[in-house]
């Protein structure tokens, strides 16, 4: 039988229907264009069955084809390996074209050669496009063409790049160029997982008004939840960016999710190794009972155990929390910044490698533009500061003026002193 000629779309981290730039461009061509998703193995295996992101991609999936319906087409959803899963897909088809939007992790970048390869040796051609980021990898360089590594300058030139450009909207939304078919999606149960009690709660860009005022105030809840909405692209970068304008301080941070995004593109040796080579002779701690009490929320210092029991409950921590409560594992228990690295990546619901590794290092002093090694927050004064009635740590911590709740498991003054001799010993002697 003569297959079908068409054009696939292939969904990952841009689970959306609107201002979707390859989607775009792949229902603008000739062919009616097959929507492909597929449930990584490599990636899921790794992960427990309740896992909330898995959760919220299925959710996600749900309202595609839901919309998709409406084009009389269906999402082409499978679990297993990608290349698996490509090779049943040309067996099946007449591929002619694949369309898919960038993504930088270096994971990814492995999966894509590799695909790209099965494509081009089947006769189709694969189209690549810029989606996840304003300005990606080589965009935004130093004159001398080498990436920066300082954010302040990084972000200059991007703003300087930002305003010569004309940001541009992909109404993938207005387009019917689907392939017309109903493929059944498989049930979460039949890809082995079962649905999370954790939910990824909706953002709020009405926020911007207050946030350069409030946002440092966790029990204020003011910023914006948009991170796992734009690691999983249910929202457009473009579309944010538009929207961001009118708060200089907001726009900022999202130029931080790309600085860290350049930086691990250019140096994905980052995944494992300090971006500065002579923090390597720093001799961590490493005690496994700290460690778990860290985990737990069990220090005694409230702000880091509110943050970790905020994380363990919702899979989300408030970023000033995020900061206090790395600065106590890398500096006070002197515990490798990768395992509090490797915790977060299990339990946040927005883990993003460039972002989660990025703020890692700088936490534990060891990223490109970094936090100095002296520096060292004292929990207490932090709390002190941003949540001054208490609200944000007896919301997670109702037992905080029980006997119940610990006593801190070591002196604020020993720990500093201890990491500052600590690090100066590990950089004297590289
Ligand atoms: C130790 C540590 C680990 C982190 N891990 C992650 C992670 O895995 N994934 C992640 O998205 N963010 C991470 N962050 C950054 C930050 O904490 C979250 O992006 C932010 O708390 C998400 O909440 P929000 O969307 O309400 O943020 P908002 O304050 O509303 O910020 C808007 C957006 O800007 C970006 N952004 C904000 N702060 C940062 C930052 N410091 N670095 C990079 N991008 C930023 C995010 O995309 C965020 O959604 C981490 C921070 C620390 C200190």
């Amino acid at each position: 039988m003569k297959k079908l000629k068409v054009s696939i779309f292939w969904f990952r981290r841009d689970l959306r229907i609107e201002d979707n730039r390859g989607l775009f461009e792949a229902l603008n061509g000739p062919y009616p264009v097959l929507p492909v998703f597929i449930f990584d193995t490599t990636i899921l295996d790794e992960l427990e069955a309740n896992d909330p992101r898995v959760s919220f991609i299925y959710e996600r999936l749900l309202i595609l084809n839901k919309i998709l319906e409406n084009h009389s087409s269906s999402l082409y959803c499978k679990k297993g390996k990608p290349e698996d899963i490509w090779k049943q897909i040309l067996k099946k088809y007449d591929v002619q074209n694949v369309y898919f939007n960038e993504d930088y992790e270096p994971y990814a970048k492995k999966r894509d050669q590799a695909f790209e390869e099965i494509i081009i040796d089947s006769g189709a051609k694969v189209s690549i496009f810029k989606d996840q980021v304003i300005f990606a990898k080589g965009e935004i360089l130093k004159a001398d063409q080498s990436p920066y590594i300082v954010y302040t300058p990084y972000k200059n030139k991007w703003l300087e790049k930002f305003r010569e450009t004309d940001i541009e909207q992909f109404k993938s939304e207005t387009k019917d160029n689907f392939l017309k078919g109903n493929f059944s999606l498989p049930a979460l149960s039949e890809i082995g997982f079962i649905q999370s009690k954790i939910k990824v709660i909706d953002y709020d860009l009405d926020c911007l008004d207050e946030y350069e005022e409030f946002r440092n105030f966790p029990a204020l809840n003011k910023t914006s939840h948009l991170s796992p909405h734009l690691r999983f692209g249910t929202i457009s970068i473009r579309r944010v960016v538009r929207q961001a304008q009118v708060c200089q301080a907001f726009l900022n941070e999202l130029i931080w999710r790309e600085f860290f995004m350049q930086i691990l593109y250019h140096f994905p040796k980052l995944v494992y190794s300090n971006f500065k080579v002579k923090y390597d002779s720093i001799q961590w701690r490493n005690n496994e009972d700290e460690f778990e009490r860290w985990k737990k929320g069990e220090t005694g210092y409230p702000m880091v155990d509110a943050g970790m029991r905020e994380l363990n409950a919702t899979g989300y921590m408030h970023n000033r929390v995020r900061m206090v409560a790395a600065g106590f594992l890398c500096k006070h228990l002197l515990i490798d910044w990768r395992w509090g690295e490797a915790y977060f990546a299990e339990k946040l619901l927005d883990y993003e490698l460039a972002s989660n590794n990025g703020n890692w290092q700088w936490s534990a002093g060891t990223g490109c533009d970094a936090a100095p090694y002296f520096r060292v927050f004292n929990p207490t004064e932090q709390l002190k500061k941003f949540d001054p009635d208490l609200t944000y740590i007896k919301k997670w911590i109702p037992d905080l003026d029980s006997t119940n709740y610990p006593t801190p498991m070591l002196d604020h003054k020993m720990a500093r002193e201890r990491a500052i001799r600590v690090y100066k010993e590990g950089l004297n002697s590289f």
